[in-house]
C-alpha cells in the first residue's frame, strides 16, 4: 500500500514517520511544503501521476489561529482551496483521501460533546477554512475519512505541550485560561488511529471525530503537564477569563468519539493517560 503523507514535517507527519516504522506492510512517502506544495495543482497532478498512490493523509495545513485572523486569504488557501486540489486529484486517480479537520469548525456553544451530525458554525477564520476544506472534499470525492480532532500536542513541532514545558525553565508565573474546555490529543495517538483506518482497509468512509477522552480547561492542562513533568512546586499557575486574544475560540469543544469507538472498535486512553505516557517515557 503506497501512502502519501503531506505536510510531513508538521507535529503530526512527524509522529506518523515515527510509527509508520511499525507498518512495514505501508509504503511511505513523506513530502514537506517544499518537496509538495499542496496548493499547486498541477504539482499534485504530476505526483500522482507518477506514483502510484492509494491513499493520501493530508497533514498539510495553515495551524497558526492567531495569525489567521490577520491574513484570512493564507488560511483559505492551504486549508480551503489546496483541499479541494487534493480531493479533485485524488478522484481523478482514484485515492483514497484521509483528511485532518478541527474542534474549532464549532462555535462551542453547548455543553454536550459535539458528534458528527452537529452542525459546524465556526467563530474564528481558521475554523472557517477548516470547514471550507471539509466542505469542498464532501462535495467532490466519496472515499473520504475525514478525522476531526482537538488540541493536538506531541514532543514535535510547535504546541501548548511544548511551549508550557519550555517556558517552565524560564518562567515561574504562569496565567492561564479557564474560559475553554475540550480534549487534549497526543498526536501520536492519533497517528495510531489514522494507521488503523489504512491497515484494515476501511470502507467506512465519512466524517469521524477523533481525540483522547475526558475533557479539560487549557489551566486544566498546563497543571498536569506542569505536575507530570515535576514542575509544579516552585511555579506560580493563575487562572483567567480573559486571556488576550485576536482569534475567538470556542467555549467548549469536546468531541464525542462514540462514531469512531463503533466503526473502528477504538481503543481510546484518556488525556491524562495519555499525557502521562508522553511526559514518562
Ligand atoms: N495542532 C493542533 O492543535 C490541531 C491540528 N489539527 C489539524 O491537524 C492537522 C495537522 O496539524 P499539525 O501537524 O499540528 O500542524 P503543523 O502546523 O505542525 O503542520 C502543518 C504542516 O503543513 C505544512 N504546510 C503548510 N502549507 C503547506 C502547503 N501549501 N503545502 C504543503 N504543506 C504545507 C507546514 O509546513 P511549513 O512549516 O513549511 O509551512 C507544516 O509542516 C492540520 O490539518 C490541522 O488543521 C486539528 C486540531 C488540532
Ligand atoms: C500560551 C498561553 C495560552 N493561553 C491560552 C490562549 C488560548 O485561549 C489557549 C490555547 O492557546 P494556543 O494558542 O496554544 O492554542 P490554539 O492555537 O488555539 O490551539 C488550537 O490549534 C488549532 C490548530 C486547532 O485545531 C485547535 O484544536 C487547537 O488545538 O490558551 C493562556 O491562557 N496562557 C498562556 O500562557
Amino acid at each position: 500500500m503506497k501512502v502519501l503523507v503531506t505536510g510531513s514535517n508538521g507535529q503530526l507527519g512527524k509522529c506518523i514517520r515515527l510509527l509508520g516504522k511499525n507498518h512495514p506492510k505501508i509504503d511511505f512517502f513523506f513530502n514537506t511544503s517544499q518537496d509538495l506544495d499542496i496548493t499547486k495543482k498541477n504539482v499534485l497532478e504530476d505526483y500522482f501521476l507518477r506514483n502510484n498512490i492509494d491513499y493520501v493523509i493530508n497533514c498539510a495545513a495553515y495551524t497558526n489561529v492567531e495569525q489567521s485572523e490577520k491574513e484570512p486569504e493564507k488560511a483559505m488557501l492551504v486549508n480551503g482551496l489546496a483541499v479541494k486540489n487534493i480531493a479533485e486529484v485524488c478522484l481523478k486517480y482514484d485515492v483514497i483521501l484521509i483528511h485532518i479537520s478541527t474542534d474549532y469548525v464549532f462555535d462551542g456553544n453547548t455543553d454536550i460533546p459535539y458528534t458528527e451530525e452537529n452542525v459546524p458554525k465556526p467563530i474564528n477564520e481558521y475554523g472557517k477554512s477548516k470547514l471550507y476544506g471539509e466542505k469542498y472534499i464532501q462535495e467532490i470525492q466519496e472515499k473520504y475519512f475525514i478525522i476531526r480532532t482537538s488540541w493536538l500536542y506531541s514532543q514535535f513541532g510547535k504546541n501548548f505541550y511544548k511551549t508550557i514545558l519550555e517556558k517552565s525553565n524560564t518562567q515561574q508565573k504562569f496565567t492561564i485560561t479557564t474560559a475553554e474546555k475540550g480534549t487534549p490529543t497526543n498526536a501520536n495517538d492519533l497517528a495510531s488511529f489514522l494507521l488503523g483506518i489504512i491497515e484494515e482497509r476501511s470502507a467506512n468512509y465519512g466524517i469521524y471525530h477523533f481525540s483522547n477522552l475526558g475533557e479539560a480547561t487549557w489551566f486544566d492542562f498546563a497543571k498536569e503537564i506542569l505536575r507530570l513533568s515535576k514542575k509544579l512546586e516552585g511555579i506560580k499557575l493563575e487562572k483567567t477569563d480573559n486571556y488576550p486574544t485576536f482569534a475567538k475560540r470556542p467555549e467548549y469543544s469536546v468531541l464525542s468519539k462514540e462514531k469512531a469507538i463503533k466503526k473502528f472498535d477504538a481503543k481510546i486512553l484518556t488525556w491524562q493517560e495519555s499525557l502521562k505516557e508522553l511526559t514518562t517515557n
